[in-house]
């Protein structure tokens, strides 16, 4: 806690790392309510952290998110480094007085992992917490941490900080009080819904809560996946309370629209994509050349294979910053991901105008100028690039209306509709009291147009919109090729279509939003290119599967749409050794695989490029799982391929749905090579060994090599796949591994325990020699 012979602060500056927005708009939000209370305020990007004082002049409250393998955010890297250098020198920052609040989801290993690491660092040089760190699941919803977090921030805020000559000083103070203790001590506080209702200057006319039902059968939804459906809420806890507590605040105000005059309009297409300025600043257009499908119609899930190259003459009027204008994707390595710019659905785009009254071409393509929410405040990083914008555009290429809603967005529904009712259940979902029917709302994952349609009388202006939802981000696929096999002409991506139903008991089949878009390209390219009328070369390994299954009734895709992509490269330095002759252990169940094709290329290429001698190429093991052998070996010629040039010196396939009973399927070909050791009698000999469902089944299987290739030669591990399951699973395999190998006398790892391999691994991961690449796909 503050040391008391530090002064008092004068300003608050807020500061965040966040990779898709949340972060970012908490601290926004946050700045707000701070001015609101009368303080002096900046927020700060943690990347421009170069002009911020860091004195004791403020206080600073840091709001970081976790990404990648608990990597913090890319807005974020060139401060964690500064202040690791700080650290390194022995800084000394007693001076610094701050708070901070980490986003992580416990999906992943690393559970908020970027906030962690940050604070720890900022106590290794002795800056000072005033409040205590918040962590916030978006597992189970960032709220349940963050309102309280920020609503108990100011009373310490208020501590540290000189008090103001502001008449909202004393507020700050009072309002800072947690919400329960100010109902117990402040009789004016509204405790009841009708005090809430009332609060709000509405006339609390109570009405009895009815419980809504979908309106629609499954069977029509999956017609129709994008229509607005009224969600399935139970209200009856409702009629039992005469008090509600624990409500967000209201979303601070970010942003204005305001319509532009005539005389001011550009002549811009006023549907044109809003590319994620924030995000890059070189974006290609590419379009469709090849697409495969690398599943059996009858799979469980569908996978494709996309190849992409620069779109001809396309790219002269692309976007600011692609300097080269020319016909040539960025410079991108094995490891790297693109990023790919999507618009959302257009029934749901269209389905959203519709409802909020924009139901004109000349209302939704109204240029509306982009303003701070207030003079001189500072509009969120995805909004600064946009001078105007259309209803259209907002909802098409700006807005996330497919994500989990927010509190804070129903809690800023309540103040657009004049329906009592309906503001009583808003309310209601938002409180404490009403935690489990926002969890089932949560559950059927509504869109924004579900949430508008259960809510018919709620009609908010595009403005609120845009302050209270997340923004749409671009989706990222790694890339399964190399640069050196085409001189970096195309790109390679491998996806599954997503489709998933939401849990019992609403049992709802819900879509994507980049996959399904880039399947139905796929499937326009395809179509035209039979009928000989484009130049793609669409090809595809299953004739009847790219419609055979239940492919959404998406809205289609006209055929060679250019895409717009941007470059991510890795930033968890997921490549290729620059030894070729390092041994690799590459693990990548399902399309975990995808970066590991790409891998193998580029060593296939590499030991090529030397003419005569080809380079001795690192011995480099592939486990690799599906379901099926007949119906979701994905990549199973490439794989055979690299396998008989000894790029692959030993696959290991499991299949979770199928029983092979006599030897390892997948390993054909080093049988016929005699090479293969997996089928040894001691092996088979064990039930769970010799039918192994999972890599985690094959790395046990193969414990000893494993334990060589790591110990002796020096192995670069690789992992790439589900962040939830397949990740840990293996991290417990190798522990095991590495603990109970029998080791020979001097093996410096005898005696190691358990706990021992564990940390090891940890070692490794911050090494760089243990490289996770990792996605939770919930
Ligand atoms: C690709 C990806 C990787 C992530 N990795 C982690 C992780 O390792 N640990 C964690 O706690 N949360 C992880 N998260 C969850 C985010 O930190 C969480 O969703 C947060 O709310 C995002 O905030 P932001 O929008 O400010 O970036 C990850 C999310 C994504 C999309």
């Amino acid at each position: 806690m503050t040391s008391p012979d530090i002064p008092l602060a004068t300003r608050v500056t807020f500061l965040y790392g966040s990779q898709t927005g949340n972060a970012e708009s908490i601290a926004l939000n946050l700045q707000e309510l701070a001015q609101q209370r009368g303080y002096d305020t900046q927020c700060h990007v943690l990347d421009d952290y170069e002009n911020v004082a860091f004195t004791a002049e403020d206080v600073y409250v840091f709001v970081v998110s976790t990404t990648g393998d608990g990597d913090p955010p890319d807005n974020a890297t060139k401060f964690w480094r500064y202040l690791r250098r700080l650290a390194k020198k022995g800084a000394d920052w007693s001076h610094v007085r701050y708070a901070l609040l980490g986003l992580g989801d416990t999906n992943y290993d690393n559970f908020c992992n970027g906030g962690r690491r940050l604070d720890q660092k900022l106590q290794e040089i002795h800056a000072q917490t005033f409040y205590p760190r918040g962590l916030a699941d978006d597992a189970t919803g960032l709220e349940e941490v963050v309102e309280p977090w920020c609503q108990g921030l100011w009373e310490p805020v208020a501590k540290v900080c000189r008090s103001k000559a502001s008449p909202l000083a004393d507020a700050a103070l009072d309002q800072s009080q947690p919400a329960q203790a100010k109902a117990s001590t402040h009789a004016s506080q509204p405790n009841t819904i009708e005090q809430s209702l009332a609060a709000l200057h509405l006339d609390g006319t109570p009405q009895l809560p009815s419980f809504a039902v979908p309106s629609t059968s499954l069977a029509s939804i999956q017609l129709d996946v994008w229509r607005g459906q009224a969600l399935a809420i139970d209200y009856s806890a409702l009629a039992e309370l005469s008090s509600l507590t624990g409500t967000p605040k209201v979303p601070g105000i970010l942003c204005q629209l305001e319509p532009v005059s005539p005389a001011a309009l550009t002549n811009s297409d006023p549907t044109a994509l809003v590319l994620p300025a924030h995000l890059s600043n070189a974006f290609t257009l590419v379009q469709l050349t090849k697409a495969r499908c690398l599943t059996a119609p009858d799979a469980v899930k569908r996978t494709l294979h996309l190849t992409f190259a620069a779109a001809p003459g396309k790219n002269q009027a692309a976007l600011p910053t692609d300097a080269s204008g020319g016909a040539q994707l960025p410079e991108f390595r094995p490891g790297d991901a693109f990023g790919v710019v999507c618009p959302n659905p257009l029934p749901l785009v269209h389905g959203c105008l519709d409802r909020l009254g924009y139901t004109t071409d000349d209302t939704r393509h109204q240029q509306l100028a982009v303003q701070p929410g207030k003079p001189g405040g500072k509009l969120p990083s995805h909004l600064q690039s946009l001078s105007t914008v259309t209803p259209h555009q907002l909802f098409a290429s700006v807005l996330d209306l497919t994500s989990a809603p927010k509190k804070a967005l129903l809690r800023m529904l309540v103040d657009y509709t004049d329906d009592q009712a309906e503001k009583k259940r808003l309310l209601f979902l938002c409180s404490k009291q009403g935690a489990t029917e926002f969890n089932s709302v949560r559950n059927q994952l509504p869109t924004l147009l579900d949430l508008l349609t259960t809510f018919p009388t709620v009609s908010p202006p595009l403005s609120r919109l845009v302050d209270a939802l997340s923004p749409h981000q671009p989706r990222y696929y790694s890339v399964t090729n190399s640069p050196l096999a085409d001189g970096g002409r195309t790109l390679s991506i491998a996806f599954n279509v997503v489709q998933y139903t939401t849990p019992e008991p609403y049992n709802v089949v819900k879509h994507g939003i980049c996959t399904p878009w880039l399947d139905a390209l796929a499937t326009a390219t395809l179509l035209s290119t039979d009928d000989h009328s484009q130049s793609a070369t669409a090809t595809i390994n299953q004739p009847s599967a790219t419609t055979a299954r239940s492919a959404p009734p998406s809205p289609l895709v006209p055929a060679a749409t250019p895409v717009y992509v941007f470059l991510r490269p890795n930033s968890g330095q997921f490549y290729l050794p620059s030894d070729l002759a390092r041994p690799m252990i590459l693990i990548g169940p399902g399309t975990g695989v995808a970066p590991f094709i790409g891998f193998l290329q580029h060593r296939d290429c590499q030991r090529q490029a030397v003419p005569g001698a080809s380079p001795k190429v690192g011995e480099t093991w592939l486990f690799y799982g599906c379901r099926h052998p007949d119906k979701d070996y994905l990549f199973r010629d490439e794989l055979t391929y690299y396998q008989q040039q000894g790029v692959l010196s030993q696959l290991h396939v499991c299949f979770s749905r199928y029983h092979e009973p006599t030897k390892e399927l997948g390993t054909a070909a080093q049988a016929q090579n005699g090479k293969d050791k997996s089928a040894e009698p001691s092996d088979v000999g064990r039930a769970e060994a010799a039918h192994p469902k999972y890599v985690q089944d094959n790395l046990r299987r193969h414990a000893i090599d494993i334990y060589r290739l790591l110990t002796v030669h020096d192995a670069m591990l690789y992992v790439c796949g589900d962040a939830k399951g397949m990740a840990r699973e293996v991290d417990d395999a190798l522990a095991e591994i590495l603990a109970n190998a029998p080791k020979c006398h001097g093996d410096p790892l005898a005696g190691l325990t358990l706990p021992d391999a564990k940390q090891l691994l940890v070692q490794w991961i911050l090494d760089k020699r243990y490289l996770r690449d990792l996605v939770s796909w919930i």
